[in-house]
């Protein structure tokens, strides 16, 4: 049985509910109440005559613009026995559809995006999670990586089915280490070597927007909406995603699944660091300082391009979880493979140079569109083709700039413009034109900036300084110089 077309409804018509989107049933107690949750409900008079027993079916309904909403429909039958028989029936339908959740683990960040994580937890998602019987142990942290640490030492995995976050980009990269970090640990790994092939985490990440740029969310689901997060999960709607690791000199730095941005990006985010307490409006203001600034830096980009792929950037697909995909990104085994011998391998197909001043060096591993820009910094990327796409902006006017900038935002095209390429790669790498020194990197690491930063060219003027740093899902890499890989599947992280 995998749909429900039966019986008349309340308003007297016919109705058919997919068994995979019905989130729960209840059966009605004939005095017109519902059994199991003690939500009564009044039933018109003519169908409690006609049809005396009936039971209400919860539901995934889509609404508009990607959202889900949970819907009730309540169906009437003659016969009591028939009517305990259909929710019976539904019940072990439910029960057989094993990709969903039973037991999750949840974690709050209090702090992220407006602040109001726990309370969209307690209003928006805790009541569908108890309508459909997953239980949940839900962790409210108490400072940044509680959540990583927590996951990666201290929680009993076996436990669940999955763990969810609710926050921001910030908080989901902080489970994906956790999570990673321990598996490679449990498995006798070492992450420090790029070339190391990682273990797949068994467990799910789902995440609950409630952060301030959302763009894991709404790149994936195409909206960042609670509740349509919520029935996501519910429903164990799971999408693979492409994790990108990050190396500086064979030692490990982070992982990352949305972006990693040089030059404009990261100025923006270590200057937005500074005004946490602005919460998601920072985010503007710090950019439009850095837009002011316009500071280029000068570096090599060295690239292995991903040739016998599926698609360009510049392609007119988009890529989506759930039932709004246009492409549904899960790659076969097959090239699974042979991504995994590219990436062992990555000799054997040749690497691009190109050296010059740049505005901005952007990988996009999904499209990173975000309610700021709803088609993204890279509108084609795919969640899980084992490639990001690398896009790099040359100096250029201001004016040429805001050009480029705008763009996300309308519906032209962001990389035709002739200081603007896109290249989609497989691995990356970028050497800043001066070398960093190490006392450069662990002050910058504090969070200090050092005179030498400031151009080497030219000591006594105040263009460009000699480094940016990286950001990384959100989070400041210090080190300029880096080495990126990206994986499908490696990993295993399935986003709900
Ligand atoms: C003059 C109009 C300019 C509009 C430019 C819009 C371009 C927007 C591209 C956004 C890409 C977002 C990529 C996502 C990055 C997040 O991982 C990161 C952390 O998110 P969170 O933890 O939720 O805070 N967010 C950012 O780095 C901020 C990007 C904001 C860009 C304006
Ligand atoms: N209880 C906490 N107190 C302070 N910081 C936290 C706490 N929990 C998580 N964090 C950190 O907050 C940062 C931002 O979290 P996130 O949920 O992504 O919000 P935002 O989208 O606003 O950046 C993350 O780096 C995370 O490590
Ligand atoms: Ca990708």
């Amino acid at each position: 049985m995998s749909w429900l077309t039966f019986f008349i409804t309340s308003h007297g018509t016919s109705h058919g509910v997919s068994v995979s989107e019905i989130l729960a049933v209840r059966e009605l107690d004939v005095d017109c109440g519902t059994k199991d949750d003690g939500r009564w409900q009044k039933m018109p008079q003519k169908s409690t005559e006609a049809y005396p027993y009936a039971f209400t079916v919860s539901y995934v309904e889509r609404a508009w613009q990607h959202r889900w909403r949970c819907s009730d429909v309540t169906f009437h039958c003659l016969e009591g026995a028939l009517c305990q028989q259909w929710v019976q029936t539904i019940r072990e339908q439910l029960t057989a559809l094993t990709s969903r959740p039973k037991h999750l683990l949840v974690y709050i960040n209090p702090y992220g995006g407006k602040q109001q994580g726990e309370r969209i937890y307690e209003q928006k998602v805790a009541p569908l999670f108890t309508l459909a019987s997953i239980s949940t142990h839900v962790i409210v942290t108490e400072h940044a990586n509680h959540a990583r640490d927590h996951l990666r030492t201290e929680a009993e995995l076996k436990k669940y089915d999955g763990v969810v976050c609710v926050g921001g980009d910030g908080m989901f990269s902080e489970m994906v280490h956790g999570l990673v970090s321990r598996t490679q640990r449990d498995n006798g790994v070492d992450q420090n070597s790029p070339e190391e092939k990682l273990v797949p985490c068994t467990l799910r990440i789902g995440i609950i927007p409630a952060g301030s740029t959302d763009c894991i969310c709404y790149a994936t689901v195409g909206i960042n909406d609670p509740v349509t997060s919520a029935l996501h999960i519910i429903v164990g709607d799971a999408q693979p995603m492409d994790v990108c690791s990050v190396h500086h000199n064979n030692t490990f730095l982070r992982y990352s699944v949305s972006l990693l941005g040089y030059g404009f990006y990261g100025d923006m985010l270590a200057d937005s660091e500074r005004k946490r307490w602005m919460g998601p409006a920072r985010y503007d203001f710090s950019g439009f300082k850095t837009f002011l600034t316009h500071h280029y830096y000068e570096g090599t980009v060295s690239f292995l391009p991903a040739t016998d792929i599926l698609g360009t950037p510049r392609d007119k697909t988009r890529c989506r979880a759930g039932y709004v995909l246009l492409y549904k990104c899960n790659l076969s085994n097959n090239i699974h493979n042979q991504l995994c011998s590219l990436v062992l391998y990555p000799h054997v197909w040749g690497w691009r140079v190109i050296r010059g001043k740049f505005l901005a060096i952007n990988a996009a591993s999904m499209s990173c569109a975000c309610p700021r820009s709803p088609k993204g910094l890279s509108p084609a990327a795919h969640l899980a083709d084992g490639t990001t796409d690398l896009i790099l902006v040359r100096k250029c006017s201001r004016f040429n700039f805001l050009r480029h900038l705008l763009r996300h935002t309308s519906k032209y095209d962001q990389f035709d413009m002739t200081f603007v390429e896109v290249h989609r790669v497989r691995r990356f790498r970028f050497t800043p034109r001066y070398c960093q020194s190490d006392s450069e990197l662990d002050l910058r690491e504090n969070g200090k900036r050092l005179f030498s930063q400031i151009c080497r060219d030219h000591p006594a003027c105040s263009c460009s300084p000699a480094y940016s740093s990286w950001n990384c899902d959100g989070e400041i890499l210090p080190h300029a110089a880096i080495e990126v890989g990206c994986f499908y599947n490696l990993i295993g992280v399935h986003l709900w």
